[in-house]
C-alpha cells in the first residue's frame, strides 16, 4: 500500500496503480457532469393553453428535474467512488472484447467500483456502481472466510479536496489471508478531525452495519447501541438505502422522515442524505412533526412524567366520548303541515348502535344525522308518501335533525379538548377518575387561567395529548417510512403518536438505554416497542463497537453502567489512545480557570472542542471564555452555532448525539445534580470525544467515577 493515508496533502505520485485509479476517477466524474447536463437540458412540457392538467404535469416534471439533477451533483468533498471489488474474469462481464464495459475489465478480473451513486458512461455502460446496489454488498461483506466470489477489496484513500491519495487492498482468496476490515484508511477515518456537520460513512461501512442498513423495510427495526456505535449513521445510511430500493412505494405511502432530539442535532446531521443523493427526506423533531400549537414552555418533570404515561390516552378518550349522550326528548321533524316524531329511546339505540361500530370520533356527527334522517324517511314512506333522494338530502339538512344530532354527539376541537381538560378541575376529575390520582391531576393542569388556545403556555407534553385527542377525532396522516433517534428518551403518548403515523410497522428505532435522559423515557425497549405498536414483530439488533470515543474514555463512562443501565453490556472502542483522558481536580474558585486553560489546550490540536457542562453553568463559562479572548460558540443560540467556532459551549441538555474531537466536561456532580437522570446525562456527557476527554471538578466525582483513571 503506498503510504498517502486519506486526508493527507496530496503529494508527487508516480505509482502508476494511483496514476490509472485517478484517470477513472477523471474519466468517472466527466462522466457523471454529461449525466446532470442531460438531466438539465431535458424540457419539460411545454403547453401554452391555461390547461390545469398541463400546468400541474409541467410543474410535477420540473420538480422531479430538479431533484434528478440535485442528486447528481459532484461534490467537491466526497468522492465519487471510494472502493472497488475485484471478481475473477468473466464473472460479471461476458469476456468480449467488444463489451463496452471493458474499462472495469481486465484479463485477470472483473473490477467493480462502488460510490455513492451510480454513473454510466455515454453508452450506459456502468462506471461506477451505486453503494446501494445489490452487487455492492459483497464490498460491505465479504471476509477471507466468506468471500462470496470476491478476489480482492480495494480501499481508496483521498485527501481534503477529493484527490484519490491511497488505496490499500486486501485479498481475499482462500490462500491470502486478509489483513481484516480495519485497516489504515478506516481508523484514519474514524480518526479524522471532527469539524463541521456529520459526515456520511459510506466508503467504512462495517459488516455489523450494513446488515442493518440493509435490512428489510418490514418489520420494525430496533437498535440497541452504546455510544458512538453508529447507529445515527445506520438511521441516515438505511433511509437512503430504502429510499433506493422502494422509492416509489415510500413516497407514494407518505414519504420517509428522521425524527431526531432537538434542532441542534438535526442541524448536525443535515448534510448526510444530500451527500448521498437524497434531498426530500425530511428531518424534524416531535413538537415540528406536531406543530399545532407554539411550545412556550418546559414541563416539570413530575408532570411531564404523568402527561406522558399511556394513561392519559385513556382520560382524553374518555373525555371526549363523555361529549356523546342519549337525547332526553323525543326529536319533532316539522315538514309542510305534518310533524313527524322520533322517539327519544329510538335514537338512543341508532347512537348506541353508531358507537359500537368503532368509528372515529369526527365521523359521528354526519353519519348521525344520516341515520336520523332515515328514521324520519321510513316513517314518512309508512305514511304511503313517496321518498327519493331528493326527500333524505333534504331531510339531511333539516334543522331540527342537525339540532338534535348535535346535541347528542357534539362536534370536537382536539385543541379546545385539552385546554378544557387541563384547565376544569372538575371536568379532569370525571375524566380522570380511578386513572390518574388526585395529586397527579393538579400536576399536569396548565398554567395561569387561558381561556383560549392562544393565550395557553403549551408544553412538548402538551402537544402528544393534542395529537392524541386529534386521533381520536379523525385518522392523522401517514408516514411511509420513520427512522427515530435517540428513541430512549420517547414517552409513552410520544410512541404513539409515532404509531399511528406509519401503521404498517416501517419504522427504525434507534437509541441508547443508558443515555435515557427523558422523565418518563420508558427505561427498556420492550415496554417502548409495545408503545410503538411493535411488541410481537420487531427486531432488535445490538451495536457495541464504538467508532467514536477511544477505549479509555468508553471504560471510564461504562463505569456508570452498573448503576443506569444494569444489564447492559459494556461498549468495547475499536480505538486506543493512551493519555486521552485527564480528570482535573481544582478548588471551586480555581474551575473556570482549569477549564480555560483546557480549552487553549485543546484548540492547539485539530479540530472541535466542546465544553459541556450544566445547562445554568453554561453562560458563566461562555462568558468567562469570551472574555478570555476566545472565540466561542454557544449551541442551542442559533441553529448552525456548532459551525460557528471551533469551541462550542454545550449545555448538557443538548449534547445527545453530538461530538467533538476533545471534550471538556465541567463539575460532574453538577450536571448529576440537575436532573433526576442525572447520571445518565454524565454519561453522554462523558461519550462525546473522538481523541481527548478532560474532566474539571472541585466538587466529589460520582463514586463510580471518584478512581484513578485506567
Ligand atoms: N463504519 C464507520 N466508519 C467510520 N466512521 C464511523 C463508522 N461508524 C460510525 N462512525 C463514526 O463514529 C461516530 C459516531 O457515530 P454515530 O453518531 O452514528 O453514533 P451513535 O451510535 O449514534 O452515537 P450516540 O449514541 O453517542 O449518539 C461518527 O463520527 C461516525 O461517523
Amino acid at each position: 500500500m503506498p503510504d498517502q493515508l486519506p486526508g493527507h496533502a496530496p503529494t508527487q505520485v508516480t505509482d502508476p496503480e494511483i496514476e490509472a485509479e485517478r484517470a477513472f476517477l477523471a474519466t468517472a466524474r466527466a462522466a457523471l457532469h454529461t449525466m446532470r447536463e442531460d438531466v438539465l437540458t431535458t424540457e419539460t412540457v411545454q403547453d401554452s393553453s391555461e390547461d390545469a392538467d398541463y400546468t400541474f404535469t409541467n410543474r410535477t416534471l420540473a420538480a422531479d428535474r430538479s431533484r434528478r439533477a440535485d442528486a447528481l451533483v459532484d461534490f467537491d468533498d466526497a468522492p465519487l467512488f471510494f472502493g472497488r471489488v475485484d471478481y475473477p474474469a468473466g464473472t460479471i462481464y461476458e469476456a468480449d472484447p467488444d463489451d463496452p464495459r471493458s474499462h472495469t475489465r481486465t484479463p485477470e478480473s472483473d473490477r467493480v467500483y462502488i460510490g455513492r451513486r451510480h454513473v454510466h458512461d455515454a453508452g450506459g455502460s456502468p462506471l461506477v456502481i451505486d453503494w446501494r446496489a445489490g452487487i455492492s454488498t459483497a464490498f460491505y461483506r465479504a471476509t477471507p472466510d466468506d468471500p462470496q466470489g470476491v478476489r480482492l477489496r480495494r480501499r481508496f484513500g483521498f485527501s481534503d479536496s477529493a484527490e484519490l491519495t491511497a488505496y490499500e487492498d486486501e485479498p481475499l482468496t482462500a490462500d491470502t489471508p486478509g489483513t481484516g476490515a480495519e485497516g489504515a484508511i478506516l481508523d484514519s477515518e474514524i480518526e479524522r478531525p471532527r469539524s463541521g456537520p456529520m459526515r456520511d460513512i459510506v466508503s467504512t461501512i462495517q459488516p455489523e452495519q450494513d446488515d442493518l442498513v440493509r435490512a428489510p423495510l418490514r418489520p420494525a427495526l430496533c437498535v440497541q447501541g452504546a455510544p458512538g456505535t453508529g447507529k445515527t449513521a445506520v438511521g441516515l445510511h438505511r433511509i437512503a438505502y430504502l429510499l433506493y430500493t422502494q422509492r416509489d412505494q415510500l413516497r407514494q405511502d407518505g414519504g420517509v422522515v428522521i425524527l431526531g432530539p432537538n434542532r441542534s442535532f438535526l442541524s448536525y446531521i443535515r448534510k448526510v442524505l444530500p451527500a448521498l443523493g437524497e434531498v426530500g427526506v425530511r428531518q424534524a423533531t416531535i413538537e415540528e412533526l406536531l406543530d399545532r400549537v407554539p411550545v412556550r414552555r418546559t414541563e416539570d418533570q413530575h408532570a411531564e412524567r404523568v402527561k406522558g404515561d399511556a394513561r392519559m390516552a385513556e382520560v382524553l378518550a374518555r373525555d371526549l366520548w363523555s361529549r356523546v349522550r342519549p337525547p332526553e326528548e323525543t326529536l319533532v321533524v316539522e315538514r309542510g303541515a305534518r310533524k313527524w316524531r322520533v322517539p327519544s329511546d329510538e335514537l338512543a339505540e341508532t347512537l348506541t348502535e353508531l358507537r359500537e361500530r368503532r368509528i372515529s370520533y369526527g365521523a359521528g356527527p354526519n353519519l348521525l344525522v344520516q341515520r336520523i334522517a332515515h328514521l324520519v324517511m321510513r316513517r314518512i314512506e309508512n305514511a304511503g308518501e313517496a321518498c327519493d333522494s331528493r326527500t333524505f338530502n333534504e331531510l339531511r339538512r333539516n334543522r331540527s335533525i342537525s339540532a338534535a344530532a348535535r346535541a347528542m354527539w357534539p362536534k370536537a376541537d382536539p385543541i379546545r379538548l385539552v385546554l378544557g381538560l387541563l384547565t376544569d378541575p372538575e371536568r379532569l376529575a370525571r375524566a380522570a377518575d380511578g386513572i390518574l390520582t388526585p395529586e397527579e391531576q393538579t400536576a399536569i393542569r396548565l398554567p395561569g387561567r387561558p381561556r383560549s388556545p392562544k393565550s395557553a403556555k403549551w408544553s412538548a407534553a402538551d402537544l402528544a395529548l393534542i395529537d392524541e385527542a386529534a386521533s381520536l377525532i379523525g385518522r392523522p396522516d401517514t408516514i411511509g417510512h420513520i427512522v427515530v433517534d435517540e428513541a430512549q428518551d420517547l414517552s409513552p403518548m410520544q410512541c404513539r403518536v409515532i404509531a399511528r403515523r406509519c401503521t404498517r410497522g416501517s419504522l427504525t428505532v434507534l437509541g441508547d438505554i443508558a443515555q435515557a435522559t427523558g422523565a418518563s423515557a420508558a427505561g427498556d425497549w420492550q415496554a417502548l416497542l409495545a408503545h410503538l405498536g411493535q411488541a410481537d414483530d420487531a427486531r432488535l439488533a445490538v451495536l457495541d463497537r464504538g467508532f467514536r470515543v477511544p477505549a479509555q474514555i468508553i471504560d471510564y463512562a461504562a463505569r456508570l453502567l452498573p448503576e443506569i443501565a444494569p444489564g447492559l453490556g459494556a461498549p468495547s472502542g475499536v480505538r486506543k489512545a493512551p493519555g486521552s483522558l485527564v480528570v482535573t481536580g481544582a478548588t471551586a474558585p480555581e474551575v473556570l480557570d482549569r477549564v480555560t486553560l483546557a480549552c487553549r489546550g485543546a484548540l492547539k490540536g485539530d479540530g472541535s472542542v466542546g465544553v459541556v457542562a450544566a445547562d445554568a453553568d453554561i453562560p458563566a463559562i461562555h462568558q468567562r471564555l469570551t472574555n478570555e479572548g476566545l472565540d466561542t460558540a454557544l449551541a442551542g443560540e442559533t441553529e448552525d452555532a456548532l459551525e460557528a467556532a471551533r469551541l462550542v459551549c454545550v449545555p448538557a441538555s443538548l449534547v445527545k448525539g453530538l461530538e467533538f474531537d476533545s471534550v471538556i466536561v465541567a463539575e460532574p456532580a453538577r450536571i448529576v445534580a440537575a436532573e433526576p437522570r442525572g447520571l445518565h446525562r454524565l454519561y453522554v456527557a462523558l461519550t462525546r470525544a473522538v481523541s481527548a476527554l478532560e474532566v474539571v471538578h472541585a466538587e466529589p466525582l460520582p463514586e463510580a467515577l471518584d478512581q484513578p483513571a485506567g
